[in-house]
């Protein structure tokens, strides 16, 4: 598992080991390994030119260090001092060091333009602008530097890409845009989160002997070791029964595809047993595709529900199965609820819940969540609770109760894709459940647990039906007894391993990402039980 820590954390375990070393000494850790890195790229890219971005904290005095180290291994190195002081502004120690090492000093507010031709010219750069002490986005004058540097320069940036929230909470663009970042003891949030996972390009974690094992984490990533720990394997002593029967609740007349792939995701995920509630022509592709299931209600350890729901059907067929859907909801068994099940949703569980949202549909939960919730806050229990709809403008909408409370933002699914993990929080603190949200990095939110972020899946996975796959294998981890947390983190990482190795660089099919499940984990569990110590 990769463990992100937070600023606060970071700073305090970084106090606690700076107390037991001599002085200077962690950021002389930090600078001889990130020298390391920049003398690595340079070889591996034949480059032999380097300029350090270096700003007014500890970030531009790593830089400055690590630019020293590499002048003395004979690479041609120049810093800029981006500071409006200039050198009055900058690491005293780290400057001097620099300096003594021949390095090229230049004081980027003395003539930006010479000082942006000087990073033109660059093979290496190390963006040391700001570190976990800055606010998001860049001043003008530094921002003039990072546009100067060429497209084919390597860009490593010291810590985090300047520009970036440290915390991964804002998103922001006027931010460098790093080849690879050397960061120092620990990841930090930013460097998992949507907000700057891309600026942060390839991550690479030096040791400076700061001890962080024990402190928690704000955020954390699923890695291929973590699946044979957490995947549930039966035991000689394990039945159908024991092992989970998971009820699916999914497909329509109008989406019926949906019933097969959800079922046999969770079929090929190594579930029990799996029982299916549907409407006759999805039950007549279940019984083909995925003959191990068994059509009708019963028991069952936990349900998915939602997958090509059709909630405006009102046949005989069709109303006895949203009303199996519901019924399922209002069970105290553990439930993950998808696409049409999200709109039948009406707010707290207290039985383990996993909602599966994507943008658009966390959108549209939020709408009606929050309005209906205004309403009951003002004692209008009996407000029509509305539904916002497809909309992605922005606009204002009319608050529920007597409207003097002024208007409310609609959110649009573009507001959730620029704050996912704020939007998923607040569908978390309405909902109380685990808040799977789906994108390029999937983020599974629930009170109390840090933030897991996943980003295992190809661009190709973003195809008609890859949800509905998502469901049947998280659906399956619930029924054998994972909590919502490690069901949804562990779902994605696995539908995203499966859609690599079945995209293989290309198209995929949804329904080949669900026959991708079996090997997958067979392959994942074999590497982890052959894995050393
Ligand atoms: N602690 C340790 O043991 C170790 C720490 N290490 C290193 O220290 C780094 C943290 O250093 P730090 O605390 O000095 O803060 P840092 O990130 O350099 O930035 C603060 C300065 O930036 C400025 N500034 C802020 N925002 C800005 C903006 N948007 N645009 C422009 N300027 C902006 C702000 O000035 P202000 O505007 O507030 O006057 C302030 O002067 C950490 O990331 C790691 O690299 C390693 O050596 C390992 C050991
Ligand atoms: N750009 C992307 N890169 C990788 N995975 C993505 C990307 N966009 C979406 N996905 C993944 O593809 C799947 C799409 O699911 P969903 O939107 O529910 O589709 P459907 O409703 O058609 O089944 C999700 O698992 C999501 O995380
Ligand atoms: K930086």
């Amino acid at each position: 598992m990769i463990r992100a820590h937070s600023v606060e954390t970071v700073r305090a375990a970084e106090a606690a080991a700076m107390a037991q070393l001599p002085e200077g000494e962690l950021m002389s850790r930090a600078a001889l390994g990130l020298a390391e890195v920049a003398a690595a790229r340079l070889a591996d890219t034949e480059g032999t030119t380097v300029v350090g971005l270096v700003g007014a904290g500890d970030n531009g005095g790593d830089t400055l260090y690590a630019v020293a180290h590499l002048a003395e291994t004979g690479f041609a190195c120049a810093v800029v001092l981006v500071p409006p002081s200039g050198r009055s502004g900058v690491h005293v120690g780290g400057l001097e060091s620099a300096e003594v090492a021949g390095v090229m000093v230049h004081v980027a507010a003395d003539g930006a333009a010479a000082a942006a031709d000087v990073v033109a010219e660059a093979d290496l750069v190390l963006d040391g602008i700001v570190g976990i002490g800055g606010r998001p986005g860049l001043r003008p004058e530094a921002a003039r530097l990072v546009d100067a540097v060429d497209d084919d320069a390597w860009v490593i940036a010291v810590d985090l890409a300047s520009g970036l929230d440290p915390a991964g909470e804002e998103g922001e663009d006027d931010a460098v845009w790093a080849d690879e970042t050397v960061t120092f003891g620990t990841p930090k949030p930013v460097h998992l989160l949507p907000a700057g996972e891309a600026a942060t390009g390839r991550l690479t974690v030096v040791d400076i002997g700061v001890d962080l094992a024990e402190a928690p984490a704000a955020v954390e990533r699923l890695t291929w070791d973590d699946v044979v720990d957490l995947w549930p394997v039966p035991g000689s002593g394990d039945d159908k029964y024991s092992r989970g029967v998971l009820g699916v609740v999914a497909g329509s007349e109008a989406y019926p595809g949906a019933a097969v792939l959800c079922t046999t995701s969770a079929a090929e995920a190594g579930v029990g047993m799996l029982r299916y509630v549907g409407t006759p022509t999805p039950v007549g592709l279940v019984h083909q595709a995925v003959p191990e299931a068994v059509v009708g209600d019963g028991r069952v350890q936990a349900w998915a529900v939602g997958p090509g729901l059709d909630t405006e059907a009102d046949d005989e067929r069709s109303r006895a199965q949203l009303e199996a859907a519901r019924a399922a909801l209002a069970s105290d068994l553990p439930v993950v609820v998808d696409a049409g099940g999200l709109a039948l949703v009406e707010g707290r569980r207290t039985a383990p819940t996993v909602l599966t949202p994507h943008a658009g549909e966390l959108a549209r939960l939020l709408n009606r969540l929050e309005t209906r919730s205004a309403g009951t806050a003002d004692g209008n229990h009996g407000a029509p609770v509305t539904s916002a709809g497809e909309s992605r403008g922005r606009r204002p909408v009319t608050g529920p109760a007597d409207g003097d409370e002024g208007d409310r933002h609609e959110v649009t699914a573009d507001d959730v894709k620029g704050d996912p993990l704020g939007h998923a929080r607040r569908l978390v603190a309405l909902t109380g459940a685990t808040v799977l949200l789906k994108g390029a990095t999937t983020l599974v939110v629930t009170d109390g647990e840090p933030v897991r972020s996943q980003a295992d899946a190809p661009p190709w996975l973003a195809t008609a039906g890859a949800g509905d796959v998502l469901s049947g294998v998280i659906g399956a981890l619930l029924a054998a007894g994972l909590t919502p947390h490690d069901a949804a983190s562990l779902g994605a990482l696995v539908h995203g391993v499966t859609a690599d190795r079945v995209s293989g660089g290309g198209p995929l099919r949804a329904l080949a990402v669900a026959h991708g499940i079996r090997p997958t984990v067979r392959d994942l569990l074999a590497r982890g039980r052959s894995a050393p110590g």
